[in-house]
């Protein structure tokens, strides 16, 4: 529409649907939900029945935020724009009817508190749930912070998302307003159970009852999520302005590929989802292996060890011989502990290199770098495991170990990893073995011949950079 002003998308003139009554509240307003979840929803026959209200995943960040200025002028619409490796789709998602920023508490308690509301979706970054191994880590100093402010008053604002969720729990159990689903979608194994681990555990601080009253009433769903989703470019925003005449700050990019499997109950109902191609299954376990192995353990080694090698982009990652055989060997590694059928497991192998390969989608190494201290333990760590506990040398995922190291001591993407500040001090400061020990403890992998390998490998990669 070259000649045409830009526009606005606005339902009053009808763009998207007339907004729906908001059943679902989201946290963590990023692309991925957009693409992903919202797209689903928006999908749905009951589309109508299902709004979502969505709030920006932290205030200091967010603000109001510029994501939800950008929505709030447009009726909360945007465009997802569909990549084929041929062609472009530009549509209109109408399923967000409310955003709010992360520091918007009252609307918070407000919505919880409310009958209709049946769902909490996450997608807030795997350091976001400020997990371990029990519940939430309590040494946190913000967690601290929070559960005292939690103690003086339940309804006070809080920051961190176990207490946000905490305190919104507590609204609706004040308001009788019966039991619901949390739905986390961040790629973390367990998601469900680590999100109820997390919540309960600050809930045990703050007020006993409460926490049983949540063991009770809330239903901890646990999914797998795919759909890759890089961050949306200018070029991005000009290519939909240009093609629908739309100027739309909010837009989103995706692959067509989107896979959504959930384990568990949902007490207050949910959008007719697998209508929309999701799966909900007894045991999602077999599935969200098989993608955090396969794509994001093999994502991990792109970004990593593909961007020592000078490559920036997964196309680019994925297209070199070098990279793309340390994949292949990772992955006869991953695969030997996943329980689905082998036919499956080659498909999915193949149709993940159809997807790397498709040159539209620009999705940044640096992107993927980002966080290693919580992705590569959940990624890497079991397959490493399995492979010597079975006698084999484990080289394909100590290769990602490797390549981890030296991306923290300074090599390719650059690090941004709040949680590896200690680690990164440690590991610049010392030699490559001493290093390597380091990255291996935090790792709690104690075996020399791992040692040695990592040590071998990361030398290697480095005369590479
Ligand atoms: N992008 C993808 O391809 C993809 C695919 C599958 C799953 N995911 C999952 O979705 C998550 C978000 O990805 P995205 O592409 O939307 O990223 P994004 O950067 O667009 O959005 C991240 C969101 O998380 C929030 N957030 C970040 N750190 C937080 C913190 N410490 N506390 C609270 N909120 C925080 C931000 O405010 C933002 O709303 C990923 O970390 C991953 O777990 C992403
Ligand atoms: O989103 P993250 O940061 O957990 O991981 C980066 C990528 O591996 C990931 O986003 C994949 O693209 C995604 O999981 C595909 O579904």
């Amino acid at each position: 529409m070259p000649n045409e002003l830009p526009r606005r998308l606005s339902r009053s003139i009808g763009d998207g649907r007339p907004p729906a009554p908001v059943r679902i509240l989201h946290v963590g307003l990023g692309n991925f939900f957009r693409a992903h979840q919202a797209w689903y929803t928006d999908r749905v026959d009951d589309a109508g029945e299902w709004g979502i209200a969505a709030f920006a995943g932290r205030s200091h960040e967010d603000g109001r935020g510029e994501i939800v200025e950008a929505m709030s002028g447009q009726d909360c619409l945007y465009t997802l724009v569909t990549k084929y490796p041929d062609r472009l789709t530009a549509d209109v998602i109408s399923s967000v009817v409310a955003v709010h920023g992360a520091g918007e508490h009252d609307a918070w308690l407000r919505y919880f508190a409310s009958p209709d509301l049946a769902l909490v979706t996450l997608t807030v970054t795997e350091a976001a749930y400020l997990h371990t191994s029990t519940g939430t880590d309590l040494t946190n100093t913000a967690v601290q912070q929070d559960i005292r402010a939690l103690r003086r008053d339940v309804r006070a604002p809080v920051g961190t998302v176990p207490a946000r969720l905490v305190a919104g729990l507590a609204a609706r159990r004040a308001a009788a307003a019966g039991p619901l689903a949390v739905v986390p979608c961040d790629n973390l194994p367990s998601n469900g159970r680590v999100a109820a681990n997390v919540v309960t555990s600050v809930a045990e601080q703050v007020d006993g009852d409460l926490a049983r009253w949540i063991e009770r009433e809330v239903s901890w769903v646990t999914s797998m999520v795919d759909r890759i989703t890089p961050r949306p470019t200018a070029a991005d925003r000009a290519q939909v302005l240009h093609d629908t005449g739309v100027a739309d700050p909010a837009v989103v990019v995706s692959e067509p590929f989107s896979e959504w499997t959930l384990q568990g109950r949902f007490p207050a109902g949910r959008p007719e989802w697998t209508r929309a191609g999701a799966r909900v299954v007894d045991d999602v376990t077999p599935y969200e292996q098989r993608k955090l192995w396969l794509l994001n353990g093999a994502h991990s080694l792109l970004a990593y060890a593909g961007s020592i090698l000078g490559l920036e982009t997964v196309d680019q990652a994925a297209g070199d011989p070098l990279c793309r055989g340390w994949v292949e060997q990772w992955w006869d590694e991953a695969a030997r502990g996943l329980t689905l059928p082998g036919g499956e497991i080659t498909a999915y192998r193949e149709a993940l290199l159809r997807r790397w390969e498709n040159p539209r989608m620009s999705h940044r190494l640096a992107q993927i770098a980002m966080d290693g201290s919580q992705k590569v333990p959940v990624r890497v760590s079991e397959t490493l495991r399995r492979e010597r506990t079975e006698r084999r040398s484990g080289e394909g995922a100590a290769r990602i170990v490797a390549a981890w190291v030296c991306h923290l001591r300074g090599l390719g993407a650059p690090v941004d990893d709040k949680g590896a500040d200690r680690l990164v001090r440690t590991v610049r400061a010392s030699s490559l073995e001493h290093a390597v020990a380091t990255v291996l403890a935090y790792l709690e992998m104690d075996d020399p011949f791992v040692a040695v390998t990592v040590d071998r490998l990361a030398h290697d990669l480095s005369t590479r950079h």
